[in-house]
């Protein structure tokens, strides 16, 4: 019988995951053989530096000094976009594989949380795939886990971590009590961190993720815009201490949750109960939890960036596109796609932290506790720790649940008064 062909690949971009990439398909060359019927070879590349040691033989591959040049090779059946951010070369790159008939794989967010709604498009209507397992939550088979095993499911709601850098710099800062910044470094080191690590930290790339899940889990054109965005900058190790005693652990979550008003997406950190399941994942570990309503909740736990677990991905997909499988991008057909209506932030309803640091004398907590029930804002806890009559100190407070407008417009009372020396620091906990 004659073998069939293989599935030929072009790889833009041979940094953490390109190099992850070449050394997954050299390593298991015989299992994906064996799996999907063909070989996957490597038969062209592009990238920066030509000379580097990528711990594979590349000297019989074709290279391109331009990605979206290789784009165009007649000699390709899949183009694997590494190289990153949401437009110039990577997208360039992408429109030209499809423009020229070869189909994507892409570990890019950023560029699917932008695009993704013209992307898909431009790919469906010529039949070809855009596949972006790696692009949420790393190794995680989050996106297929969702589209196609929960296909059955109207999705409530689905939330995680889904970033790997800032859930290991919170974990970093709680058991080993060092800076933020010298665990940034490190994260950086490991290869998590995007190019531009403020991506990470401000929570943007999680935003990117969350637009994407958002898309599949509910059939919507994915809308960046729409995702409300904050990052871990102003996170202390005083919360995370604060966290502990309370019975949390502090993440940065991606929330989107069907609503009365639409859907809602938010990212910003989070405190969440110890023994949950995000609660318990550490370090670089994503978790994506989504809730169906015939399946209930399913939890997905694992490695969220790095080489290894990110390569895991791609060449996921890329047994698929050799397979002949294909599943519309975001789940419904392109076309079909609705337009996202957004419910806004200021409609959450939840409980909430607020750490303050205040002038210990008489008559301050009584001013605070004025302002929370001058907007209807109810407390549940009230911690002081140890005494310093006329000095700062900080004072933790937590609230039964309230809508978010009511809290901030308490928190903007509680930031005025005389006593409140820095502007008050608010986490939302969710009980999960
Ligand atoms: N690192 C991770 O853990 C991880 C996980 C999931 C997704 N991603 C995504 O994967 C993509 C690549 O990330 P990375 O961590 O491998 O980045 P990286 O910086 O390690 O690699 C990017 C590579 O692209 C090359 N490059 C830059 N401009 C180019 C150009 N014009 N033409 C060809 N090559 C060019 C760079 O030289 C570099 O080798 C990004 O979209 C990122 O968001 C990364
Ligand atoms: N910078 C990203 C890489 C994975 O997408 C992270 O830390 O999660
Ligand atoms: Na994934």
């Amino acid at each position: 019988m004659k073998a069939a062909a293989p599935l030929k690949v072009g790889i833009a971009g041979l940094g953490t995951v390109g190099g992850g990439v070449l050394r997954l398909l050299e390593t298991q060359a015989e299992l994906l053989e064996a799996r999907c019927g063909r070989r996957i070879i490597v038969t062209a590349v592009s990238a920066r530096d030509r000379t580097k040691d990528r711990g594979t033989d590349l000297s019989a591959v074709r290279w391109y000094d331009d990605a979206s040049v290789m784009a165009t090779d007649p000699d390709l059946d899949v183009v694997v976009e590494l190289v990153g951010g949401s437009d110039g070369i990577a997208k360039r790159t992408v429109e030209a594989a499809f423009a020229h008939g070869r189909h994507v794989v892409t570990a890019n967010k950023a560029l699917l949380a932008h695009h993704g709604a013209a992307l898909a498009l431009a790919a469906e209507e010529k039949g070809l795939t855009l596949a972006y397992e790696a692009a949420v939550a790393g190794g995680i088979p989050a996106i297929k886990g969702l589209r196609e095993g929960l296909a059955g499911n109207n999705i409530r709601e689905v939330h995680g971590i889904l970033n790997g850098t800032c859930n290991y710099i919170l974990t970093e800062m709680r058991t080993t009590g060092r800076e933020f910044a010298e665990v940034l470094a490190d994260a950086q080191k490991l290869g998590y961190a995007e190019a531009d690590p403020s991506f990470d930290i401000d929570g943007i790339d999680a935003a990117h993720k969350l637009a994407v899940l958002t898309g599949v889990a509910f059939g919507v054109t994915v809308d960046f815009a729409a995702v409300h965005v904050e990052g871990i900058r102003h996170i202390s190790s005083l919360d995370i201490e604060y966290a502990q005693e309370l019975g949390y652990r502090i993440r940065l979550l991606g929330i989107a949750r069907r609503t009365d008003q639409g859907i809602e997406q938010r990212v910003h950190p989070c405190m969440v109960p110890i023994g949950s399941p995000i609660g318990a994942t550490d370090g670089v570990f994503n978790a994506v939890v989504a809730d169906g309503d015939f399946v209930d909740k399913v939890v997905l736990v694992g490695r969220g960036a790095g080489a290894g677990p990110t390569a895991s991905a791609v060449v996921a997909d890329l047994l698929d596109i050799a397979r002949g499988r294909s599943t519309p991008t975001f789940g419904v057909p392109a076309g079909r796609l609705a337009s996202l209506v957004a419910s806004p932030i200021d409609r959450r309803k939840g409980r909430y932290y607020v750490r303050l640091m205040v002038v210990d004398r008489p008559g301050v907590i009584a001013d605070i506790a004025a302002s929370l029930r001058d907007q209807n804002v109810s407390m549940e806890a009230f911690l002081q720790r140890g005494r310093a009559p006329g000095e700062a100190v900080p004072v933790v407070l937590t609230t039964h649940d309230t809508e978010e407008a009511a809290m901030q417009r308490a928190l903007a009372l509680i930031g005025g008064l005389d006593a409140v020396l820095e502007p008050p620091r608010m986490i939302r906990i969710e009980d999960f």
